[in-house]
């Protein structure tokens, strides 16, 4: 599957994940109305609303893009009935040959890993037959429980051909916290980059690894030293637009091969409609305005490509 990612990347010419994380707040009014109507104002309804808001997101934007991250907690909130809208947006998603990243930051004892991994990645056996639950691509993985917390996914991984990105240094503001306490002279979040390194040079889906980093977009120092750390390891970039990370930033995150670095962006592409730039398109065109929004990133980052090569 990261070779899959590296190809659609190289053909889109957009290292982007379109992170698929809504709230109703970014619903607009004609969906939600359509929505209520249909199967009430209810948990239910809620969830037919972030389906069908999903929906034409992912239709105006699947050619453009390699990959999509839907946020399992925007889901979650609505019960039963969101689970249900984030598995109908991951098969849509494979529909249209986009890559998923379910971004489910899971990690647990060894047998709870190996559940989870069967879950959102293998295949669970019943009786005499197999199933698929949710059946991503890759999600992501927080691995401050340590080894045994991890290998249960990669194993599953090797098999299934998936792959994994894992916490490294995160975007928000309290990152620091624990992920940049010295062990010795080394900040934690060192350490967890070089133990990504190591499992993937044990995981190698070609020239990449498919066990992956998150770095967030926020922390451009640290993610230059990570990227000399994890040479092979894909870096998955959050952080960027809505909480301030910059384009001209994250091109140390990026091999010399152009390679190397994936970055998401959630609200800024979901919610652009509602952003000043493209208030013009109102909220009946919200799909298009995401549309836009997704040029504007691809355009964007190249820019700080070619002025950083210069
Ligand atoms: O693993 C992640 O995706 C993640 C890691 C991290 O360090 N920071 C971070 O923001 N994220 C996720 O990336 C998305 C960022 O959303 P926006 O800030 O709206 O672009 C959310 O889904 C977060 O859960």
């Amino acid at each position: 599957m990261i070779n899959k990612l590296i190809q659609k990347i190289e053909q889109t010419d957009a290292p982007i994940v379109v992170g698929l994380d809504p709230m109703l707040d970014y619903v607009p009014q004609h969906i939600l109305k359509k929505a209520f109507d249909e199967k009430g104002e209810n948990l239910e309804g809620a969830a037919e609303a972030i389906w069908q808001f999903n929906k034409g997101i992912v239709d105006a934007t699947y050619d453009l893009i390699p990959a999509v991250k839907p946020q399992i907690a925007m889901y979650e909130q609505f019960g039963i009935e969101g689970m249900k809208t984030f598995k109908k947006t991951v098969d849509y998603c494979k529909e249209k040959g986009l890559v998923v990243i379910g971004d489910i930051k899971r990690g647990d004892i060894g047998s709870t890993s190996a559940a989870y991994a069967t879950g959102h990645l293998g295949k669970v056996t019943i009786g005499e037959n197999t199933f698929r639950g949710f059946d991503e691509d890759f999600v992501t993985l927080n691995p401050y429980m340590g080894g045994d917390s991890v290998l249960p996914f990669l194993e599953v991984c090797k098999e299934e051909k998936k792959g994994v990105f894992i916490l490294v240094k995160t975007s928000n503001p309290s990152s620091g916290d624990f992920q940049d306490q010295l062990v010795g002279d080394t900040p934690l979040y060192e350490l967890v980059g070089k133990k990504v390194a190591e499992w993937g040079e044990m995981h190698m889906g070609g020239t990449y690894s498919y066990v992956g980093a998150v770095v967030g977009a926020t922390y451009p120092k640290m993610g230059k030293i990570l990227r000399e750390l994890m040479p092979k390891a894909y870096i998955l970039v959050p952080g960027y637009g809505a909480q301030g990370g910059k384009a001209e930033d994250l091109v140390p995150y990026f091999n010399k091969d152009g390679l190397g670095a994936i970055v998401n962006s959630s609200r800024g592409i979901i919610a652009a409609y509602k952003l000043k730039a493209y208030e013009k398109f109102g909220s009946q065109a919200y799909a298009d305005a995401s549309r836009q929004a997704v040029i504007d990133m691809r355009e964007d980052l190249k820019q700080a490509w070619v002025a950083a090569k210069a």
